[in-house]
């Protein structure tokens, strides 16, 4: 019965009708249907929404190498891990295996076990979606993602905990009978009453998890300048951006920092990092990472990246404070805002076809990269959505828009090319890297052979793009 319910709970990503059906647009568009045929262009679509609903298979950290030799973190790793065994999918106890990635010498890799049957308990708490997808991830539930727990839950009581998928689960609720998804079982640290009833903002752990559908280390405070949580194509970016000790590089929407300390790191902390985000509570989360990985050659800034160009013909001189003068920087990153339609697990979306369609203009602006740039550098334009209109397209825009671009070639490429539907050339799709999970989706309890292990890692991640440019 058990077993019945899970699959029956662990579908779909919830999208609305609209939302569904634009993007089976993207994925049956002409120019993909003549080449696959509309039988798999369909199941390619099909596979997509199917595993975007669950985690990648693996759990990737960066290590410090600018700090530590990656095989004193692994070995750290490995004696913290030893504390905390996982469990196989017959809930046995095993040590937790780290990989190294062949081509990306600053990775560790943990694979996650999963889906497992778990039985249900009759007390349920319910969470919101960000936190149930965390608790995917491997994290226990912490407090202020909790919405719903038994009217009398103490602390010791053995839980089921599920997500809530519509966002309608209102906080201090005693039950929810809504949309939800079983996420697996734990043991409560908190009251109800230390939950709720407490006056100020609710930290820390509320609910240990202790027999979750997906097996993953929890990795909250472990090791904080050693390691540093991150989606594999989000550590290739750095790579691609191909930093070098000295020079200036502009992050253009970096917040919370994770490429921006990436590539700190890759510049052995020499030279000058920019990095700049429109909000402020999130610059100052780029300051905390800097300081705790003790990368001091970043410097963050609450700005809005479209007005980071000086105004008129006389130029200041270039200080590392924005607006700057044009061709200042050596390299520009822009991770843009997106839609987000690659984060994995990802349970539900309650966007509008609207509010999706709002990114690509934004995006566009977000090219003043171009102006800041010097001639002969690079920059590097990633997006973590599946749309043609946030990806490919904006490269087929830029290409024409500014002539001064051509595309390079990306190292490391372990994505697939660029996908077919915005009459970009063969030879263009190739220089893209786009990271596909749908073509390597065999379904959730697809096995797979020890020696796939590396490429499951590489192609079995999250939904991301990458381009490259360089300025002539
Ligand atoms: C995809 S996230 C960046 C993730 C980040 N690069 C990392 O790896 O940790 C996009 C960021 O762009 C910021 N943003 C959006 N519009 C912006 C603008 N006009 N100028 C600067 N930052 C902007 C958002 O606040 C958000 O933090």
């Amino acid at each position: 019965l058990m077993s019945v319910m899970n699959k029956n709970v662990f579908r779909q990503i919830a999208l609305r009708q609209e939302v569904r059906d634009y993007l089976r647009n993207v994925y049956t568009n002409k120019e993909l249907v003549s080449e696959l045929g509309e039988d798999e262009a369909e199941r390619v679509f099909a596979s997509l929404m199917s595993c975007v609903f669950h985690p990648p298979s693996f759990t990737c950290l960066r290590a410090s190498t600018h700090l530590f030799p990656i095989q004193d973190v692994q070995h750290r790793l490995e004696q913290h891990l030893a504390q905390q065994p996982g469990r196989d999918c017959y809930g046995d106890s095993v040590p937790t295996p780290i990989f190294r990635h062949p081509l990306l010498p600053d990775v560790l890799l943990l694979p996650v076990s999963g889906p497992r049957d778990v039985r249900m308990q009759s007390s349920e708490v319910t969470v919101g979606a960000q936190c149930g997808c965390a608790v995917l991830r491997g994290a226990h539930v912490f407090a202020p993602g909790v919405l719903s727990t038994p009217k009398f839950m103490k602390v010791g009581d053995v839980v089921s905990v599920f997500s809530d998928v519509e966002g309608r689960c209102t906080r201090g609720a005693k039950e929810f009978q809504g949309k939800k998804v079983f996420l697996g079982n734990g043991v409560c640290v908190m009251d109800r009453s230390d939950i709720f009833c407490t006056e100020g903002p609710i930290r820390g752990v509320a609910i240990r998890m202790n027999e979750a559908i997906y097996e993953s280390p929890s990795f909250d405070g472990v090791l904080p300048t050693e390691l540093f949580l991150q989606n594999l194509p989000s550590v290739v970016v750095g790579h691609v951006v191909g930093p070098r000790p000295g020079e200036r590089i502009l992050d253009m929407c970096a917040a919370p920092g994770g490429k921006t300390t990436h590539i700190a790191a890759l510049m052995g902390n020499q030279g000058v990092l920019v990095a700049l985000d429109k909000i402020k509570s999130k610059v100052e989360k780029i300051r905390q990472n800097a300081h705790t990985l003790q990368l001091d050659c970043i410097k963050a800034y609450c700005h809005d990246s479209i007005q980071a160009v000086q105004s008129g013909k006389t130029q200041e001189p270039f200080t590392d404070v924005p607006p700057f003068p044009e061709e200042s920087f050596d390299r520009v990153l822009l991770d843009a805002p997106c839609s987000g339609l690659g984060q994995r697990p990802n349970m539900a979306v309650t966007w509008s076809v609207k509010e999706v369609c709002s990114y690509p203009p934004l995006q566009r602006k977000l090219f003043t990269a171009v102006r800041l740039l010097k001639k002969g550098g690079v920059m590097v334009y990633s997006t973590c959505t599946v749309t043609l209109a946030e990806n490919e397209e904006q490269v087929a825009w830029a290409l024409k828009t500014f002539p001064c671009l051509t595309l390079e070639p990306q190292e490391p490429h372990l994505g697939s090319p660029g996908m077919l539907g915005a009459a970009l050339s063969p030879d263009q799709l190739m220089l893209l890297q786009r990271f596909r999970p749908e073509l390597a989706w065999g379904g959730a309890r697809d096995g797979h052979a020890p020696e796939n292990l590396l490429l499951k890692a590489s192609t079995d991640t999250i939904g991301f793009f990458i381009a490259k440019f360089i300025k002539r």
